[in-house]
């Protein structure tokens, strides 16, 4: 059976092992039936408290030796933190439990233990601690073998789900390939411009007025899977093939299986230890491992054949080619495809989904992004690197999109050691061996104890200051990005197809603020009146002047509702319309 391994021991340990005690106490004894019944049912709540203790005395003492202190747990109302994990459990989105923890944040400091049901399971939003995880004690904070099986089926072995040696190899193994020579804005320029072209009012001739509404985000996700299936195996996924009808099959159905892998893999993270019993009736990546197997499978055997031909065109050269060069092992292959798309495709859908909603929020900032673009890239021609390097503005924009919207909002590891985590106020915080860190990178980039009183507010021009060239790498409270030795290897990528996305859609553009600046184009519009029921943003968060609110929704400034679904997004899509 599926993860077996760690099903059995966590369902002997926690329901069989309880009652089987209390039947051995009691065999002695020969209680009436109900009273045995009776302490059967009592001995599953009393061995968990006991447990807890033990392991909360098994931190204490250790800590005290080292002279720090274990990170503060989290004290509930009920035993065992039952209120908290029903808390996280009952809120409706994932901006409530992100509320939970800026809650929990401010009561408990920056780094507490949810110790929910006895577990320890570290968060933490503080830039010192995610620092020390993810950089100076690198080689103690791993993956784990508990997320590598609940995602093997969909990753394999590939560099999203290895650690160690593992890990090593894949990374030193496409990292070449991510060199910016691989990477130019001509590529992604036929992409984007086929979905400008397919957008309301940019795609159709003359029109004035409001333009239809449409779902930006899903426009995003479409692009994004195009550009990185180029990028990676050089096919363009709307232009005509012969491989047949399977392939044909797969190929419309790709975005929506990788989709779903992702949820049920996320899915499995939730629930835990237990997740095999949940899946006893259907196995949920069945079906779309079937879909991206048939994609991947015939592209690798054309990479193949196109190895075996005397002649290979450098230029044509993609990042399959690489890696069918480099191992014969198909399944590496393919692990390392399916990994390399998932890291590509939803992160840049997300980023470029926020910038679209930072535009249309804040006409200012879009008209001096305009403004910059227009004046070093001009209305048509070619985009290259030198003029994405001349749009220093545009540079911050996007970071400061990436400060208040990452993609991935938050980031997990598992201690191999006890270690020490230095903190921001100078405590130091002592971490037992085999426990989850949860670094939660999008509260620490909105911490206004990291970035100061305005730190809710979209602000571009925080990025002033000759930093942005070295790409930001080593801003305190900034880690959209990760840190350290496994950080992002697709940024020139992702910034490379964004600042290209920029340019042509600001060139169908007038200006935001002032219609009479701006010449011809349209303007970009929020459509909350198109956004499907029961998406649109609850007004308590909002407020009834649009600011305040009950704190959510950073502070009432946001007019979407975001959730954290895998990656960041907007609930029910983030809907739009070009206004003349
Ligand atoms: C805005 C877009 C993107 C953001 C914000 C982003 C962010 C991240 C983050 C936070 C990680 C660390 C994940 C972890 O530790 O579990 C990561 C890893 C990675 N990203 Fe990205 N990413 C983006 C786009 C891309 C793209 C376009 C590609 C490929 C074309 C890519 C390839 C990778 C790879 C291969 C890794 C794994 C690195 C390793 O474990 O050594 N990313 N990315």
């Amino acid at each position: 059976m599926k993860g077996a391994s760690y099903l059995l021991p966590s369902v002997l340990k926690t329901l069989i092992f309880p009652p089987l005690l209390a039947h051995i106490l009691l065999r002695q004894l020969r209680p009436p039936l109900l009273v045995q019944l009776i302490c059967y049912w009592l001995s599953l709540p009393v061995l968990y408290i006991l447990r807890t203790e033990l392991s909360l005395y098994r931190t204490q003492s250790p800590a005290r030796r080292a002279g720090a202190c274990p990170p503060p747990n989290v004290k509930g109302r009920y035993p065992l933190n039952i209120d908290v994990l029903l808390d996280w459990a009952k809120s409706g989105s994932e901006e409530e439990v992100g509320r939970m923890m800026v809650l929990l944040g401010r009561q408990y400091g920056g780094t507490y233990n949810t110790r929910v049901l006895g577990e320890d399971q570290v968060i933490t939003t503080d830039p010192r601690v995610i620092r020390h995880a993810l950089v100076d004690d690198f080689d103690n904070f791993v993956k784990g073998q508990k997320t590598r099986s609940r995602a093997q089926e969909f990753l394999g072995d590939g560099i999203f789900n290895s650690d160690g040696e593992k890990w090593k190899f894949h990374r030193s193994l496409t990292r070449p390939f991510f060199h910016p020579t691989h990477i130019r804005p001509s590529l992604f320029t036929p992409h984007i411009l086929s979905s400008l072209a397919s957008m309301p009012e940019i795609g159709s001739a003359e029109h004035a007025g409001p333009s239809e509404a449409f779902d930006m985000q899903k426009a995003m996700g479409e692009l994004s899977l195009h550009m990185a299936v180029d990028w990676l195996c050089g096919v363009k996924l709307d232009e005509p093939h012969s491989r047949g009808e399977e392939w044909e099959e797969a190929r419309r159905g790709v975005g929506e299986a990788m989709r779903l892998a992702q949820s049920a893999v996320g899915r499995r993270m939730k629930i835990g230890n237990l997740w095999p019993l949940f899946e006893l009736k259907a196995d949920p990546l069945a079906k779309p491992m079937r879909t991206i197997h048939a994609f991947f499978r015939p592209l690798i055997q054309e990479a193949i054949d196109r190895k075996a031909a005397p002649e290979v065109d450098q230029g044509k050269m993609r990042l399959i080619d690489r890696l069918v060069a480099a191992t014969d092992d198909l399944r590496k292959i393919e692990d390392q495809l399916i990994n390399i798309l998932l890291a590509a495709r939803d992160t840049t859908a997300s980023l470029l989904t926020f910038c679209v909603y930072g535009l249309a929020l804040h006409p200012e900032v879009f008209d001096k992004v305009r403004e910059e673009i227009l004046s070093t890239a001009g209305m048509e021609g070619e985009i290259n690197k030198e003029i994405i390097r001349d749009c220093p503005y545009t540079r911050r924009f996007i970071n400061e999109t990436l400060r208040l919207f990452p993609p991935v909002p938050l980031n997990i590891r598992r201690t191999l050691r006890p270690t020490l985590l230095p903190t921001s106020t100078g405590e130091r915080m002592y971490m037992p061996a085999n426990t989850a860190l949860v670094m939660c990178t999008v509260l620490m980039q909105r911490d206004k104890a990291v970035w100061g009183e305005d730190a809710e507010d979209f602000r571009p021009e925080r990025w002033d200051g000759g930093e942005v060239d070295e790409g930001m790498k080593g801003r305190e409270g900034f880690a959209a990005w990760n840190l350290g030795p496994r950080m992002c290897l697709g940024q020139p990528f992702a910034l490379s197809a964004t600042h290209t996305f920029l340019i042509l859609l600001v060139r169908h553009l007038t200006s935001q603020s002032d219609a009479t600046k701006g010449g011809k184009g349209s303007r970009i519009e929020l459509a909350p009146d198109a956004q499907p029921k029961g998406t649109r943003i609850p007004p308590a968060w909002t407020g009834e002047d649009g600011k305040g609110g009950d704190g959510r929704a950073r502070s009432g400034r946001d007019q979407v509702w975001i959730v954290s679904d895998v990656v960041l997004a907007v609930k029910g899509g983030l809907w739009v319309r070009f206004v003349k």
